[in-house]
């Protein structure tokens, strides 16, 4: 599939993107230099066998928080306020502005500026952009073969850029991992390749015909200045909304970034004037209400300075180092993938996530929902309220509002659970470290409580059916549900650390014994026999729980693709690929990497069960 940007036009050239920058008030900082990734010289798709490789911003000395970086006047970012494209028609229904239908417009814009080719205004910034591979390898056009031309009609079919299958084969192997939901929810979302055709189709007629372009262009085309537009759109203020910003999307994204975009968002969102302008209500003081938070300083500021965007260093940078931005906070590998095409390996964000309706206990998403959402605000509350409680216990000085971070339990990795994600208390997920969140904990916990609680009444004298089948609710009030699945996490974990430290005294022993220490075999049996005697009992609902969590584990390994091979046979397989099957090398680290992690989850709780998984068949 191909597109029809810039056909027969020179490469993308940086020395073009700095003459724009330039003459469109751009200010880059002189100690930057734009350089290709995985090599220091070439202009793009100069890499090494014709591999694209992208741009990255380098030091080229040190430089000292509070620097700026660069700064770019609002006039300058392209925008669907500031673009050439003439407003879109009302549409029916009307086209709500959320984020997906403000990339939609933003991505119309943008074609229409590449179809102006070197008349548009942003023609200097815009030839600079990566222009392959095709959708710049999001995984939603991974293995498409959708050729349309401009009014939605069918192209030739034929062998696309990854005709060899390294797409399909890609997208089969993000089945099951995180990547892969994230996929099936923007399908659901409305943010698949449906979608995208659908709209181009109702859409590509209002785009105006150039000297250039005096026909549609291909849906390709389309989808390419979209997956620009996902890749690097910021967003600005009231009146821009999302815009691609010159220079400031050189940027590569780490987790630990050195910078990040500075704009003044309390913009007339009329005219676009963070100034006061003609459409602003004035307080009794005479300021504008639209400025009346800022202090005098601020508001002389604003009245008289350029209105720019800008990216200040936060963290120092070393000569020669990349200069970093981040995407957001907490981006797993799996959302980069999605979103922006590439995974850090970096293992920061929630982990794997589940859905209510995932865990196999028959709940719909809409059913309860919001029920089961107060039950986790009740054991996010409860679960604080009992870090203070341990923290006061174990430093009486400390202040009370201290105590939520420095609780010794959720900062330990070698447990089984963890807290709620700071990111949303609701996420049902196993963390980076292999623990279960207390929220799935307590699905289960509640789920089985209720189940065994409500048992049928033995049927009535007179044999009344109704009466027969009258459920008795024997629930817990939600208080004491919460201290009971609060003390159950306790046990839980209590009877997890006596294991670890029995593990680690047999290691000791053994160890040990190999050095000739304690040579006494007798001796060490004893005390590790001694130390098994002190095995605690727990409750038979923990059990309960503690095996529907090793089933869900092994149900999302099982679900994954080639979910037979070991991490062995994967890591060979991966290393037959051949260097263009880029889409199926990157899918099959994704999934490797989920699946050691859900194995050493299952792992600690196979060791759990192996202890305390009998009891409740005894029970
Ligand atoms: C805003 S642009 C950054 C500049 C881009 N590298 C370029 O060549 O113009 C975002 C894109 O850069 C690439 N990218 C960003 N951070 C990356 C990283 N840490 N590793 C690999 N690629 C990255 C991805 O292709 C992403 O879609």
């Amino acid at each position: 599939m191909s597109h029809d940007i810039y056909p027969d036009h020179p490469p993308p050239s940086k020395e073009v993107l700095r003459e724009w920058c330039v003459s469109n008030g751009v200010f880059a900082e002189s100690g930057l230099e734009i350089c290709s990734m995985g090599s220091e010289v070439g202009e793009r798709g100069e890499g090494a066998e014709g591999v694209e490789n992208g741009w990255k911003v380098v030091a080229k000395r040190d430089l000292k928080a509070g620097e700026l970086l660069c700064s770019i006047p609002k006039s300058a970012l392209l925008s669907t306020r500031s673009s050439s494209l003439p407003p879109l028609p009302m549409t029916q229904p009307p086209l709500v502005p959320d984020q997906h239908s403000s990339l939609l417009h933003l991505a119309l814009c943008v074609l229409h500026e590449f179809r102006l080719e070197a008349e548009s205004r942003w023609y200097g910034y815009l030839q600079s952009l990566p222009r392959e591979p095709l959708g710049l390898g999001l995984p939603v056009f991974w293995g498409e073969q959708l050729h349309l031309d401009g009014e939605g009609k069918a192209e030739q079919e034929g062998e696309g850029e990854d005709g060899d299958g390294d797409g399909r084969e890609g997208r089969k192997w993000l089945v099951g991992t995180e990547a892969g939901r994230d996929l099936k929810r923007k399908e659901k979302d409305g943010m698949g390749m449906s979608a995208l055709t659908s709209f181009y189709t109702t859409h590509s007629s209002h785009l105006p015909a150039t000297p250039s372009h005096p026909s549609p262009s291909p849906l390709s085309s389309f989808l390419h200045a979209y997956s620009l537009v996902c890749t690097r759109a910021f967003l600005i203020d009231l009146y821009h909304t999302i815009a691609l910003v010159p220079f400031c999307d050189l940027f590569n994204h780490t987790s630990t970034p050195h910078t990040s975009l500075l704009s003044d968002d309390y913009v007339c969102y009329l005219c676009g004037s963070l100034k006061t302008c003609s459409h602003d209500v004035i307080n009794n003081d005479g300021v504008s209400w639209r400025l009346s938070h800022l202090g005098d300083w601020e508001r002389r500021r604003v009245e008289h300075e350029v209105d720019t965007v800008d990216m200040r260093v936060e963290r120092r940078v070393g000569n020669g180092e990349e200069v970093w931005n981040s995407y957001g906070e907490g981006l797993g590998d799996g959302r980069l993938l999605v979103e922006w095409g590439f995974i850090g390996e970096e293992f920061v964000g929630d982990g794997l996530i589940w859905d209510l309706e995932d865990l196999g206990l028959g709940i719909a998403k809409e059913e309860g929902e919001e029920e089961w959402e107060d039950m986790l605000d009740q054991l996010g509350e409860g679960w604080n309220e009992r870090n203070r409680k341990m923290d006061n216990d174990t430093n009486p000085d400390v202040d009370d509002n201290d105590s939520d971070d420095s609780d010794d339990f959720d900062d330990d990795h070698e447990t089984l659970l963890c807290r709620q994600s700071r990111s949303n208390p609701h996420l049902l997920n196993l963390d980076q470290s292999g623990r279960i969140s207390i929220n799935l904990f307590a699905v289960f916990w509640r789920h089985n409580s209720r189940s065994t609680s409500s048992s049928p009444k033995a049927e009535s004298e007179h044999g009344n059916l109704f009466a027969a089948l009258e459920i008795e609710d024997k629930t817990p009030s939600p208080s004491a549900e919460i201290t009971e699945i609060i003390e159950s996490i306790e046990e839980l974990e209590e009877t997890w650390h006596e294991i670890q430290a029995r593990s680690l005294l047999i290691e000791d022993l053994t160890e040990a014994n190999d050095l000739g220490h304690e040579s006494d075999d007798t001796a060490t049996h004893e005390r590790s026999t001694d130390s098994k005697e002190a095995t605690m009992t727990v409750r038979p609902q923990i059990v309960d729980v503690a095996k529907r969590i090793r089933k869900l584990l092994q149900d999302r390994l099982r679900g994954m693709y080639k979910s037979d091979l070991t991490q062995e046979q994967l890591f060979n397989l991966r290393d037959t690929l051949r260097s263009q099957d880029k889409y199926q090398r990157v899918a099959m680290t994704l999934s490797i990497n989920e699946r050691g992690l859900i194995i050493s989850a299952m792992g600690k709780w196979d060791e759990w069960l192996a202890e305390y998984g009998a009891s409740v068949e005894s029970a």
